[in-house]
């Protein structure tokens, strides 16, 4: 069987990763969630004096960008990559919600951008990679073989967050999640550098009615007809 790419973009949280990460273990394919790096970058900015409230020292971040190293390596007990940042294993930390408050203006920034697509590049050169994110098909990888674009409620979405982050035990409000669902999808939608758009090639999914078990067996089903 050849070797493909898959990009997955669509909304905040509505099952990409969760879809991307399965098929790639099960395929054997390098799984990257390149949310996680613009959180990465995210919490870095936080811990390191860059935001001032909710303004962004963009002069600052600019010159430290080249010292922030994203990688991943593999939780042994989860089976699923953790997001390292310098070293550090941040897995956690880039999950809260100040995070989540902050990531979408940090993702507006051009260079931030430049910086983060060329080491997604670089991770995909040997091609047996799915990554998802918000311009994947669009601007990382225009030439993959399987694009898909999910979709799906922003009150689904939101409780489907809700309940992620109960059942880990972090404290929840679910209208502060919907507010920062939508927030997000405005700002990734509208943003003027790779703003979150449909590639004209690639599949789209709504999975508001999908379980997590048919939404997997739908790109499975998508992926062995391309893959052959
Ligand atoms: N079809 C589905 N039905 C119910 N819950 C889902 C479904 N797909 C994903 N989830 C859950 O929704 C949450 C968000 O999924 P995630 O894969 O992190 O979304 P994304 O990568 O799009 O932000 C996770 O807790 C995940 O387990
Ligand atoms: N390829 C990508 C991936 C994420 N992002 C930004 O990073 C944020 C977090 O991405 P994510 O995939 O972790 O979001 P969730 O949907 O998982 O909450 C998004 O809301 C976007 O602002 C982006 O701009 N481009």
């Amino acid at each position: 069987m050849k070797k493909i790419t898959i990009a997955i973009d669509g909304f905040s949280s509505c099952g990409k990763s969760t879809m991307a990460k399965d098929l790639a273990r099960e395929v054997g394919y390098i799984y990257i969630d390149s949310g996680a790096m613009y959180r990465a970058v995210t919490l870095y900015s936080i811990e390191n004096g860059i935001f001032n409230g909710d303004v962004i020292d963009t002069e600052k971040l600019k010159k430290e960008i080249k010292n922030i190293r994203i990688s991943f390596q593999l939780n042994k007990e989860t089976g699923r990559p953790d997001t390292y940042l310098n070293g550090v294993n941040v897995e956690n930390k880039i999950r809260s919600m100040e995070v989540s408050s902050k990531v979408s203006p940090i993702s507006t920034l051009d260079f931030v951008r430049e910086e983060m697509v060329a080491q997604q590049q670089a991770m995909g050169k040997e091609k047996g990679i799915v990554m998802d994110g918000r311009d994947i098909g669009t601007t990382v990888f225009p030439d993959a073989e399987l694009k898909i674009f999910v979709t799906a409620t922003p009150e689904i979405r939101a409780q489907r967050r809700y309940d992620e982050l109960k059942a880990k035990g972090q404290e929840a409000s679910f209208d502060e999640i919907l507010e920062n669902v939508k927030q997000r999808d405005y700002i990734d939608q509208n943003r003027e550098v790779s703003p979150l758009r449909k590639a004209e090639d690639a599949l789209l999914l709504d999975n508001t009615d999908l379980s997590i078990e048919e939404q997997k067996k739908w790109l499975f089903e998508q992926f062995n007809k391309v893959s052959k």
